[in-house]
């Protein structure tokens, strides 16, 4: 078949954006080239004043990444464009110094995709069967860093990781948010018409709740210790499938029967990352406090009055039983603000007169991505 005029110029023309594609791309590859050479030098100067430096600083690549999507002209969305400057950023970093991140495993958990968002995809990272091993693990320095859940909008608080925090110096470094999406996941040799059970973890059947009940009603639901478990197993039986995400699917090769099978759509869950590691101020930042009060009348209410007074931005109030004489009631709680912002420092100032203890968790850049 013959051009048409018509085609010859639009094939002209795609021969001349390709030429012009090929020229960006090579401008991109010298100025990335350039970038990574240019956190050499920086961590060769970080090397020059302290020998046991950390090259990660959550605060400057929060700042890096914000700086990047208030600049974005489109038409990639600023999500978009801040993904691709974190890989950047994570490809210089592992020139500097591979990071090594452990998570709440086993692989293809959400936990291991909130590290991977967090620190992009050059970070190493280890799964850990339990949320105290994740923190064992970063307090024995085997590992730089570590992630574990603490919240979900729908399912609420993960007690382990917060009781975690009570015997422990680790701080708070960083936070992040990812949206979950549950599907519906079988194998090649599953019986579709034949689904007679469902693997999940027990959060996620919680989330899934109305669509199984609607789709579902008659399966056995088995709750497992993990959604990368739940997909180990539906390999082996023909009438099973899971409640997974992504990466589970990706990871042991199954199909989406059905995507997006979570009852709210907004479903998302918040991580932590923890180190050893005291954060200097990004420009938009939260802390996390563990307090204990006494047992006696208007504890919260005096706990709380300074907040007011201050006009701090509370963002989280959690009350968890406290497990020695001393920590009658303890409290967590997430703030904005940086402890080193004067009008956080006077703040904590009043709380420690009223408070039995109080320990600051960590302030940190707010998740960006
Ligand atoms: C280059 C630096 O070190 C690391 C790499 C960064 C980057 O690639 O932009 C940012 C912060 C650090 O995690 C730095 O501190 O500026």
């Amino acid at each position: 078949m013959s051009d048409s005029p018509s085609n010859t110029d639009s094939s002209n023309n795609l021969d001349e954006l390709r030429e012009t594609i090929d020229q960006l791309d090579t401008d991109i590859l010298r100025l990335i080239s350039e970038r990574a050479a240019c956190a050499q030098h920086v961590a060769n100067v970080k090397l020059s004043r302290d020998k046991g430096t950390v090259f990660y600083r959550p605060e400057r690549e929060a700042q890096v990444l914000r700086r990047i999507m208030a600049l974005n002209p489109g038409p990639l969305d600023s999500e978009e464009m801040a993904r691709l400057f974190r890989e950047i950023m994570s490809a210089c970093l592992a020139l500097e110094q591979p990071i090594k991140v452990s998570y709440l495993g086993p692989e293809g958990t959400f936990t291991q995709q909130a590290a991977l968002k967090h620190f992009g995809e050059s970070a190493i990272s280890l799964p850990m069967a339990a949320i105290d091993e994740v923190f064992r693990e970063v307090e024995a320095g085997a590992v730089n860093y570590g992630v574990v859940p603490v919240e979900n909008s729908t399912e609420g608080v993960v007690n382990h990781t917060l009781d975690s925090f009570m015997d422990s110096s680790i701080r708070i470094c960083g936070e992040v948010v990812l949206r979950i999406h549950h599907h519906l996941l079988v194998a090649d040799t599953t019986r579709r018409d034949k689904v007679s059970r469902i693997y999940s973890h027990p959060q996620s059947f919680a989330q899934c709740r109305k669509w199984l009940d609607a789709h579902f009603p008659h399966a056995e639901r088995v709750p497992v210790a993990s959604n990368a478990e739940a997909a180990k197993l539906v390999k082996t039986e023909w009438h099973s499938a899971a409640i997974a995400g992504d990466m589970a699917a990706k990871l042991y090769g199954l199909t989406l029967l059905t995507e997006k099978i979570e009852d709210r759509p907004d479903n998302s869950t918040r991580f932590l990352i923890i180190g050893n590691q005291d954060v200097p101020r990004s420009g938009d930042d939260k802390t996390s406090l563990v307090v204990a009060m006494r047992n006696q009348p208007g504890a919260l209410h005096d706990l709380l009055e300074p907040f007011h007074r201050h006009q701090i931005d509370l963002t989280r109030l959690e009350t968890r039983p406290s497990r020695s004489g001393v920590w009658n009631y303890v409290f967590f709680i997430d703030f904005k603000g940086h402890h080193e912002d004067p009008q956080v420092a006077a703040m904590l100032e009043e709380v420690r007169l009223r408070a039995a203890e109080v320990k600051v968790l960590g302030s940190y850049p707010q998740g960006v991505l």
